[in-house]
């Protein structure tokens, strides 16, 4: 029987396939991805970071089981390890900007309202493609590279490629399908659009990342 997260990840099918043809993907991939472009990425996503992991707090509070909840607060400490190691490869101090752009503040506001207001389902749900979809794109890059020993952006790639964030990855994934089991046909149709609107944010960050997205006023 399919669970959950097969049937969710299904309906996300045409969204990674355009996230492996981004720009911002393939030259990442290639290593020909501007630094300037990169710098902006890293930016914008450590104002996310600091967002996603007040919100990954808020979903392991709302957690049944312990060891749920225990994992949802270790994820939240992971990133300010892991994150900010990479962040502090990569992000000059220099030129940084401190307002969200358009999508970045977009997609923490929907993260915060599905967290807050709605089910614990749907802020499983919700937080997911974070997960998911990073591994997915990190698995990708690493299995289609050919300049492992030359490409700058390494270190970021194999953070989110391999086995290490797989585990992590792997429990997200069986921790939300635990709890769909048991969820009505409502919930489950709301946990879907959720999954499926994080997924599309996912997309939106990096298209946001490679245009430079600013506030039109
Ligand atoms: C926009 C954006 N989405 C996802 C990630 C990846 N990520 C951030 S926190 C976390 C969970 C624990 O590490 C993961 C996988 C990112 N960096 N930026």
């Amino acid at each position: 029987m399919q669970d959950w997260y097969q049937l969710a990840r299904g309906k996300t099918d045409h969204i990674l396939e355009a996230i492996k043809e981004q720009p911002f993907i393939t030259e990442l991939m290639n290593g020909t991805l501007p630094s300037d472009v990169f710098q902006f990425y890293i930016n914008q996503d450590a104002m996310y970071l600091a967002e996603y992991k007040k919100v990954l707090a808020t979903v392991g509070v709302k957690c049944e089981h312990v060891d749920d909840t225990q994992f949802f607060l270790d994820s939240a400490t992971g990133i300010i390890n892991v994150e900010n190691a990479l962040h502090q490869i990569f992000l000059k101090d220099n030129q940084l900007a401190h307002e969200p752009s358009p999508t970045c503040e977009l997609y923490t506001s929907y993260l915060s309202r599905i967290v807050t207001n709605h089910s614990l389902e749907e802020a499983l749900a919700v937080v997911l493609p974070c997960f998911t979809i990073y591994k997915e794109i990190g698995d990708y890059i690493q299995a289609n590279q050919t300049n492992k020993d030359d490409n700058t952006y390494q270190s970021w790639i194999d953070t989110y490629g391999g086995e290490a964030f797989a585990a992590s990855v792997s429990q997200a994934i069986a921790i939300t399908n635990t709890y769909a089991a048991n969820a009505s046909v409502d919930v489950l149709q709301k946990m879907e659009v959720a999954f499926v609107k994080a997924s599309k944010l996912e997309w939106m960050f990096w298209d946001s990342a490679y245009n430079k997205e600013a506030w039109k006023i």
